[in-house]
């Protein structure tokens, strides 16, 4: 069956189709603080997006995942651990069933509820499919999401759920600002890893930010509105879609901060 998360075909079962899944850069991966290296070379985040280049979001049967468009420089991530300029793509989330558990990347074995991912690629090369397919083809900061507070930024993408419940259905969505959904500080820990879904391609610089955004239970409860299942299908609530986190593997784990 078609690659997903549960028994049959979730992360334990994806080395079947996809053999690079006991690759050697393999995401995600536990972050241990006090194994990471402090790297004072590393340059701060630059993220300049433009709200005018949403496009749309979609449930494809995985995730909800916003797009933008990718046709010119105006949505971009330099700086950080990165050289020359990379595209915004999409953003996505990873999330549990309950709010003890749903992000990909822990921090000394902590799970947060959610996982906020803004993908990038590396306009070196001529496209995302492309860029897929080289070592420093992508960039993606990840975001860990903690209960607190309700999050005003995240209303406007939660208002759309009613129209995206099933897999494979999209609705228009505009002028949304991705900076909203991110935390204050852009302090971060940077490792090569991989896409964490299939085709898990080891294409990716991940720069995973220490301080989490804020989520309230409530709107957590509806991110799990949504369904894997397509319309007339029997429903399956879109929940933990999270990858374990893989070997390091002897990689190195750098920190933009002390
Ligand atoms: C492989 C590919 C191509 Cl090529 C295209 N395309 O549009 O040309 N789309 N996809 C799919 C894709 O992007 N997957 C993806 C998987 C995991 C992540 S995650 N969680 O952030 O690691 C980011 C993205
Ligand atoms: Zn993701």
């Amino acid at each position: 069956p078609h690659w997903g998360y549960k028994k049959d075909n979730g992360p334990s079962t994806w080395a079947h189709d996809f053999p690079i899944a006991n690759g050697p850069r393999q995401s995600p991966i536990d972050i241990v603080r006090s194994q990471a290296v402090h790297d004072p070379a590393l340059k701060p985040l630059q993220l300049k997006y433009d709200p005018s280049t949403c496009l749309e979001i979609i449930n494809n049967g995985h995730s909800f995942q916003v797009s933008f468009a990718d046709d010119t420089d105006s949505s971009t991530l330099t700086g950080g651990p990165i050289s020359g300029t990379y595209r915004l793509k999409q953003f996505h989330f990873h999330w549990g069933a309950t709010d003890h558990k749903g992000s990909e990347h822990t921090v000394d074995g902590h799970k947060h509820p959610a996982e906020l991912h803004l993908v990038h690629w590396n306009t070196k090369y001529a496209n995302f499919g492309e860029a897929v397919n080289k070592p420093d083809g992508l960039a993606v900061v990840g975001v860990f999401l903690k209960i607190g507070h309700d999050n005003p930024h995240l209303h406007k993408l939660l208002d759309t759920f009613n129209g995206i419940q099933n897999k494979n259905t999209q609705t228009t969505f505009s002028d949304f600002n991705p900076a909203t959904l991110l935390p204050e500080c852009l302090a971060y820990w940077t490792y090569e890893g991989s896409l964490t879904t299939p085709p898990l391609n080891e294409c990716v610089t991940w720069i995973v930010c220490k301080e989490p955004i804020h989520v309230s239970h409530t709107q957590m409860a509806k991110f799990r509105t949504l369904h894997f299942s397509g319309e007339g299908e029997a429903v399956c609530h879109m929940v933990d879609n999270y990858r374990p986190p893989q070997p390091l593997n002897g990689r190195t784990v750098r920190a933009s901060f002390k």
